[in-house]
C-alpha cells in the first residue's frame, strides 16, 4: 500500500488544500455540466477540444499510477486520491466526516453525477459512501481497520440531493469493530449498512512512518 510521510506543517496543508480544491471543485462542476447539458453538438464537439487542451497540460508531470496516502509527522492524513473523501477527486462529492463522541457525521449533496434509477441515488454509490463511513467510525489512534464484511440494506429508493450519513461502534471483539451506518433524507433512513471492520494483524506502513518520525526528530535534536 501507498502510505508515505511528507515533513511538512499543517500550513503547508491548507496552502496545498487551496489551490487543488478549487481546481476539483470545478472538474466537479465539469462533470455535472456534462451530464445536464443541451448545448448542440458543434458546441460539444468545440468543447471536448477544450477539455483535451486542459487534460495534455495536466499530463505534463504526472504520478505513476494512484495518488496515495500521506501523512505529515503529526499523522495529518492526506488522502487526497481518495474515491469518497479525495481533496484531489472530481469522483468523491466530497465526504467530510466529522467525529463527535465516537459518532461519525456527514452531510452531503448528491447531485446528477451520483444517479442510478432516474431521480435516485445510485446503489453503488450509497455503499461506497457508507463503506467511507463505517472505516472512518471504527479508525482510532492513527491505526485503520480494513473493511472485512459490509452488508448494506435499501430500504427505499434515495432521491438525489441532500443526504446525511451517521455511524456509530456497536461493538468490538479482539481487532474486529462492528459498525452500524445510516444514509438518510429528509424523511428518514433510506440506505443502512453493517459492518465489520478489521485492523490488520500487520501494518508495515503505519509501522515505517512512526519510524522515519523518530528519524526525523533525532536528526533534529
Ligand atoms: C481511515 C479510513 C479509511 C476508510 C477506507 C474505507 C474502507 C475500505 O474501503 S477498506 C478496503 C476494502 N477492504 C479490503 O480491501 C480488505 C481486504 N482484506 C484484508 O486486507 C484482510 O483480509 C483483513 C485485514 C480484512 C483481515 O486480515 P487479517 O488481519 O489477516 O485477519 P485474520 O487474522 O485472518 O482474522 C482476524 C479476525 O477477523 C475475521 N475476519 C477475517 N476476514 C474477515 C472478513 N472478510 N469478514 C469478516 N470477518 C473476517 C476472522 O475470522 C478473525 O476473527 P476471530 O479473531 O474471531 O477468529
Amino acid at each position: 500500500m501507498d502510505f508515505r510521510l511528507e515533513d511538512i506543517d499543517d500550513a503547508e496543508v491548507e496552502r496545498r488544500l487551496s489551490i487543488v480544491e478549487p481546481l476539483t471543485d470545478a472538474v466537479r462542476e465539469l462533470v455535472d455540466a456534462v451530464i445536464r447539458t443541451e448545448v448542440d453538438d458543434a458546441e460539444l464537439v468545440a468543447a471536448r477540444e477544450q477539455i483535451e487542451a486542459i487534460v495534455a497540460r495536466l499530463r505534463a508531470q504526472q504520478k505513476d499510477k494512484g495518488y496515495g496516502v500521506s501523512f505529515t509527522r503529526d499523522f495529518t492524513g492526506m488522502p487526497w486520491g481518495n474515491a469518497a473523501t479525495g481533496a484531489r477527486n472530481a469522483v468523491a462529492p466530497p465526504l467530510r466526516i466529522k467525529k463527535v463522541d465516537g459518532v461519525t457525521r456527514a452531510d452531503v449533496v448528491l447531485g446528477a453525477a451520483y444517479e442510478g434509477p432516474g431521480g435516485h441515488v445510485h446503489g453503488g454509490i450509497a455503499a461506497l459512501l457508507l463503506d467511507q463511513l463505517v472505516g472512518e467510525t471504527a479508525a482510532a489512534d492513527h491505526m485503520p481497520s480494513f473493511t472485512g464484511t459490509l452488508t448494506v440494506r435499501y430500504l427505499r429508493p434515495t432521491p438525489l440531493g441532500p443526504v446525511t450519513l451517521e455511524g456509530r461502534v456497536t461493538g468490538t471483539d479482539g481487532r474486529k469493530t462492528f459498525v452500524h451506518g445510516e444514509l438518510s433524507d429528509a424523511d428518514g433512513v433510506t440506505v443502512e449498512a453493517e459492518a465489520i471492520m478489521i485492523q490488520p494483524k500487520h501494518f508495515p506502513a503505519r509501522d515505517a512512518i512512526i519510524s522515519t518520525i523518530a528519524k526525523l526528530e533525532n536528526e533534529r535534536s
